[in-house]
């Protein structure tokens, strides 16, 4: 199987604030020796409460922190040794959207700006006209009209804000989406249609997804494999059917016990 990001043993920790300058140095462990595969094609979920290490983590394979021990492997390749064209491949392969669309785009951009943005940074030779008949494709790809380009972010919904930000994230034709938390902030009618959206975008443009969340029901609805985090330790790893129809671990049967999963057919279900 082609593995796009191989995590090995990451770990992360925090100098914590000293109260007084006598004090001894602590340290705070964000993530714990965690390791991940995420192969061409297919959804790895991360789940778990709050404070986790979920978000320190997928950062960390998106090199947006550096882990304090471990590597990140881009196709077997520690991303430290990349050459100067290949780390450019691995930032463009390994996009992000995170919780708050709106909040992530610039509101004195139109979105017609929030858009070029990333193709004029990516681009030797920018061409407007190119850029602007991309643009439009992938909005027609994210079921958005052309007319929502000369809007701020100010004046469009939660929703089309998240669709814009899809958008801008597939623009570089990424192999890798890393989503964290990217529904979490929008009414339940809206996430199921940009979990919809992002499904179906999967299998047009055969991408894989990071996927992280704190909700069992996402996790289960968007993932082949699912890593279930607790206190920044991957306390159980597997294929979606073994996590949550058999969980061997007990936080993660609590999760499981306590939450409706919904699933593609039923809406909720279990
Ligand atoms: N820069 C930092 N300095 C100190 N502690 C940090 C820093 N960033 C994160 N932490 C701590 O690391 C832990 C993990 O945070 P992280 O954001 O990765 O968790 P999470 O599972 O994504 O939680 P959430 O869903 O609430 O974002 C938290 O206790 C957080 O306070």
């Amino acid at each position: 199987m082609d593995i796009i990001i191989e995590a090995k043993d990451i770990v992360k920790t925090f100098k914590l604030k000293k109260q007084s300058i006598l004090d001894k140095q602590a340290f705070f462990t964000a993530v714990d020796r965690v390791s991940v595969r995420i192969p061409r094609k297919k959804t790895v979920g991360v789940v778990g409460e709050s404070g986790s290490g979920k978000s320190t983590f997928a950062e960390i394979v998106g090199n947006l922190q550096q882990p304090t021990s471990g590597e990140i492997l881009y196709y077997g390749k520690n991303i430290k040794e990349l050459s100067k064209a290949e780390y450019k491949k691995y930032r463009s392969n390994v996009q992000f959207i995170f919780q708050s669309a709106k909040e992530s785009l610039n509101p004195f951009f139109s979105v017609k700006e929030v858009l070029m943005e990333p193709l004029k940074i990516a681009s030797d030779s920018f061409d407007m006209n190119a850029a602007l008949h991309q643009i439009k494709e992938m909005l027609h790809r994210v079921k958005l009209e052309d007319s929502i380009l000369s809007k701020h972010a100010t004046e469009i919904s939660g929703g089309q804000a998240q669709r814009v930000a899809i958008a801008r994230s597939l623009l570089l034709r990424p192999q890798l989406i890393v989503c964290d938390e990217s529904v979490s902030a929008l009414d339940v009618s809206v996430q199921k249609q940009i979990l919809d959206l992002l499904l179906e975008l999967q299998r047009e443009l055969e991408i894989s997804y990071l996927f992280i969340t704190h909700d069992i029901g996402v996790v289960n609805y968007m993932s082949d494999s699912i890593m279930v985090m607790k206190h920044g330790k991957m306390v159980e790893q597997g294929t979606k059917e073994e996590v949550l129809f058999a969980p061997k671990d007990e936080y993660t049967q609590t999760l499981v016990s306590s939450s409706f999963l919904f699933d593609k057919e039923n809406h909720y279900a279990m």
